[in-house]
C-alpha cells in the first residue's frame, strides 16, 4: 500500500467519539458504570437498552450537557472539556414536541440551530438563509417553511428537528429515539433518509432506538459490544478508496 492510500484511510477513519471507563450516578443510583466505547468516522451506531438503562444520560455527556463523574470522553481526538467545535455535532434530543400554540415557524426553528450565541443576535446572512433552505430541502420539507411548528404532525416535526441539526453540516449526528411516536410508514421513510445520509453523505450516526427490527435490518443481528445494560450495534459505511463527499448540504446544492 502506498503512502497516499494509507493517508486516505486514516483520513476517513478518524476516531470521532471515545468513551473511557465512563460512570455516572444520580444521587446514589448508579446509571452508567465503566462504559468504554469508540465511534469511528462513518460508523452508524445503534444504541439499545431498556428504559432507564442510561442511554439519554450517555448522549447528554457526549454533547457536553453533563460530565462523567468517572472516566473520560474525547471528541474528534480532543478531551470533551476542551472541545469547542460543537458545530461538528448535531443533536436531536428525545421527545421534541411543541405546544400547538408555539408561535415559531419551521424556518425559524431550523435557523435556531445555527451554532454560536452571537448568531442569535446578529442579522442572518445570505449564506445562513441558503443553508436553511438546503436543510429544508434535504428533509423534503421546503413547502412547510412558513408553517407554525406547533401545527405540524409528529413525523413532520421530527423532520424539522433533523433539519435543525443538519444546518451546521455536522460530521456526527446524535439522535435520541427519533422514530418514537410516529407512524410506521413515516418511520420507514425517516429511517430510509438517515441511511441515505450515512451511505451517500458519509455522516457518522449515533442513534438510540427501541425498534429492534429496524436496527437489526441495517446494523446486523448481534451487537458489536455490550456494556452493562447497553448494547452497541455498529455498521461502517467506509469504502476504502472513497474519502469524499462529507458535505451533505453542499452536495445537495450541487445535485439540485
Ligand atoms: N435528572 C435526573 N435526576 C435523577 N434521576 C435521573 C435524572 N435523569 C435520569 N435519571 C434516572 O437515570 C436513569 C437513566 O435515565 P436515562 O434517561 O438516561 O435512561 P434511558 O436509557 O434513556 O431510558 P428511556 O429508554 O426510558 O428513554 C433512570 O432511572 C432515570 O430515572
Amino acid at each position: 500500500m502506498d503512502n497516499n492510500s494509507t493517508l486516505q484511510q486514516i483520513g476517513c477513519h478518524q476516531e470521532i467519539v471515545r468513551l473511557d471507563g465512563v460512570s455516572y450516578s444520580f444521587d446514589s443510583q448508579s446509571v452508567l458504570s465503566d462504559v468504554s466505547f469508540r465511534i469511528m468516522e462513518r460508523d452508524f451506531v445503534g444504541l439499545i437498552g431498556s428504559n432507564g438503562a442510561g442511554k439519554t444520560t450517555l448522549l447528554r455527556m457526549i454533547v457536553g450537557l453533563s460530565r462523567p463523574q468517572k472516566g473520560a470522553i474525547s471528541l474528534f481526538g480532543q478531551p470533551a472539556d476542551e472541545f469547542k467545535d460543537w458545530n461538528k455535532i448535531g443533536y436531536v434530543p428525545q421527545r421534541n414536541h411543541f405546544n400547538p400554540l408555539f408561535p415559531a415557524t419551521v424556518r425559524e426553528v431550523v435557523l435556531s440551530g445555527l451554532y454560536g450565541r452571537k448568531k442569535l443576535f446578529r442579522r442572518l446572512s445570505k449564506e445562513d438563509i441558503g443553508r436553511c433552505e438546503d436543510a429544508l430541502g434535504a428533509l423534503k420539507i421546503q413547502d412547510l417553511g412558513d408553517k407554525k411548528i406547533g401545527a405540524l404532525s409528529g413525523g413532520q416535526q421530527q423532520r424539522v428537528f433533523l433539519a435543525r441539526a443538519l444546518i451546521n453540516n455536522p460530521k456526527l449526528l446524535i439522535l435520541d429515539e427519533p422514530l418514537s411516536g410516529i407512524d410506521t410508514e413515516t418511520q420507514q421513510s425517516f429511517f430510509h433518509m438517515i441511511k441515505h445520509m450515512h451511505q451517500r453523505h458519509n455522516i457518522t450516526f449515533l442513534m438510540v432506538s427501541h425498534d429492534m427490527d429496524m436496527v437489526r435490518s441495517y446494523l446486523g443481528q448481534e451487537p458489536k459490544e455490550k456494556s452493562g445494560k447497553l448494547s452497541f450495534y455498529v455498521r461502517h459505511s467506509h469504502d476504502l478508496d472513497d474519502c469524499d463527499g462529507t458535505d451533505l448540504l453542499h452536495s445537495l446544492r450541487r445535485e439540485g
